[in-house]
């Protein structure tokens, strides 16, 4: 399976409409790939705290539209990061959004973990209430989105509900760069699974973005990583290792906690 991450730059000086039509121009790009990821909150930006409720949209709003479009065009399945969501009843969600090649809305993940303590975030957005995994033809993936990379018991319930490959937009800053990098690598080793961890690139709300997207095999391995600037990140995942490598070592079945 074929994966490509698109490390998207997220500056204050690029309107959030122009950076949807270069997101979407990237999907296009990508057209021969299985699978394409996007970041978390990239057309806002996850630190454009003031902008969220500005730029708050349903479902069925004019990202979810232009994502929908460039799946099918590149005839992809497009984990699509990210976007501040405006429920009907109200309140706002970091809810992630997954199309299938022909442009259909299949899976959407609220997030469970608001990053910002009583700020940001936590005080803006509703949490997500459940794990939310999506069947792909070649592996089962698990959705999670940036701070959730922050608690080990979500990938584990994600692990028992059948996921072999998370998928995590995210955000990242580059202040806190070491976490992400080891975080990735321990949720990959300690559930013997891929990880694609998708961050951003560039400075927003003053925050400079860790970037660093990478791709972590069951086994530990860094496959391909980024660098700070945008880029693609493109890896070729062997699906059927994840199996392989549980029967091998199968530390998930000692378990004693929490079955
Ligand atoms: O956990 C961290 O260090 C970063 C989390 C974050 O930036 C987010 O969830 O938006």
């Amino acid at each position: 399976m074929r994966a490509s991450l698109i490390q998207l730059g997220v500056d204050d000086d690029e309107p959030v409409a122009a950076r949807r039509e270069r997101a979407a121009g990237l999907v296009r790009a990508q057209s021969g790939s299985d699978l394409v990821v996007l970041p978390e909150l990239w057309p806002v930006g996850a630190f454009a705290y003031t902008s969220f409720a500005a730029e708050a949209e349903p479902l069925d709003g004019p990202t979810a539209e232009t994502m929908s479009r460039a799946a099918r065009d590149a005839q992809v399945w497009l984990h699509a990061g990210s976007i501040v969501e405006r429920a009907a009843d109200g309140p706002m969600y970091n809810t992630s959004l997954v199309f299938s090649p022909t442009g259909a809305l299949v899976r959407t993940y609220r997030k469970i973990h608001r990053f910002g303590f009583d700020q940001g975030e936590a005080v803006l957005m509703g949490a997500g209430d459940r794990p939310v995994t999506a069947r792909l033809p070649e592996t089962v993936v698990g959705l999670a989105t940036c701070y959730d990379l922050r608690f080990p018991e979500l990938f584990r319930a994600l692990t028992d509900a059948g996921a072999q490959t998370f998928v995590i937009p995210a955000g990242w800053p580059e202040r806190r760069r070491e976490h992400w990098s080891l975080l990735a690598r321990a949720r990959a080793v300690e559930n013997q699974a891929y990880v694609l961890a998708c961050g951003t690139a560039g400075t927003h709300a003053g925050v400079r973005q860790a970037g660093h997207s990478v791709v972590v095999d069951p086994w530990g391995e860094v496959l391909a990583e980024a660098g700070h600037d945008e880029e693609v990140l493109t890896a070729v995942l062997d699906t059927g290792r994840v199996a392989k490598i549980r029967e091998e070592f199968p530390a998930l079945k000692d378990r004693v906690l929490g079955r």
